[in-house]
């Protein structure tokens, strides 16, 4: 057997807002079943590649593959169907419908997909769909221990549940790729441990491959196998966090960014 293979793969991708070079060639795979994490300074061009490869921005050059099939012009909603799934750095929940209702929402989002086509198509299928989902639904809230939750309203809740109740919601959607826009921004130290001990436990679980954005160096290092960083646009190091983190470059980039 070989090593564990590349879901996700950005080739070469750039991408500029006028004048505005936010990307000008960043190169990585993501590895099934791990955890790679994307940092950098404000303005790198996190955001940017986050909204390319989740659809939102189509690049001036280069590529996203997914499970080996080039899917940079497709729509945000056709990727979600193949499988790539996020969640916003500004919870994007629908705040007065209750925390059940949301990871529903989730489910409902992957029903188009050709699993369930099939299964339609089989007669029976609408029963056979609905247990499908809800077992997935009840596997999402024992895991992400938000049962006692479930009838509230997302307004109800501190912020850092609300932050949980998103990743549930994406994983209703029994994404392939999962990915997270900084998911412990402005999440206290309980909290920060929390989700990141929910992230780890995702790929155990439910075997998703999750790439993440985050301003947060400690949790990055703590639970990513490998590390993209970015600076101006620029890929300045990939590799383990061990290796990332004695990098010149990095560093540089860092306390420039500090000072
Ligand atoms: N929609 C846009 N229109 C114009 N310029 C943009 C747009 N989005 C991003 N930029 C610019 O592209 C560059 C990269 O921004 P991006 O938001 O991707 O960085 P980031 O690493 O996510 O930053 P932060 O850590 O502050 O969220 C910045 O110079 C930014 O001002």
């Amino acid at each position: 057997m070989g090593g564990p293979h590349h879901v996700l793969k950005i080739e070469n991708l750039h991408l500029s807002f006028g004048g505005i070079k936010a990307l000008q060639g960043v190169n990585f795979e993501a590895r099934e079943g791990e955890i790679t994490g994307v940092i950098g300074p404000n303005g790198a061009g996190k955001t940017s590649l986050f909204n390319s490869i989740s659809g939102f921005y189509t690049p001036d050059q280069g590529s996203v593959s997914f499970e080996g099939n080039d899917i940079t012009g497709l729509s945000p909603d056709k990727r979600a169907e193949l499988g790539l799934a996020r969640t916003f750095q500004n919870i994007a929940l629908f705040r007065g419908m209750t925390v059940l209702d949301n990871i529903k929402l989730g489910g409902h989002t992957r029903l188009k997909t050709g699993v369930w086509q099939a299964l339609r198509y089989f007669g029976a299928a609408r029963r056979e769909e609905l247990e499908l989902r809800r077992d997935i639904e009840e596997r999402v809230i024992d895991f992400l221990e938000i049962d006692h939750i479930r009838k509230y309203p997302i307004t109800m809740l501190p912020y850092g549940l609300q932050k949980r109740v998103e990743l549930g919601r994406a994983l209703a959607m029994r994404p392939k790729v999962l990915l997270l826009d900084e998911p412990v921004a402005g999440m206290n130290r309980e909290e920060t441990a929390d989700m990141a001990r929910f992230i780890l436990d995702v790929q155990d679980e439910f075997g998703t491959t999750v790439l993440l954005v985050e301003h947060d160096m400690h949790m990055v290092m703590d639970i990513c196998s490998q590390i993209v960083v970015l600076n101006f646009g620029q890929q300045i190091a990939s590799g383990t966090p061990a290796e990332v983190s004695r990098n010149d470059a990095v560093i540089e980039a860092y306390l420039g960014a500090a000072a």
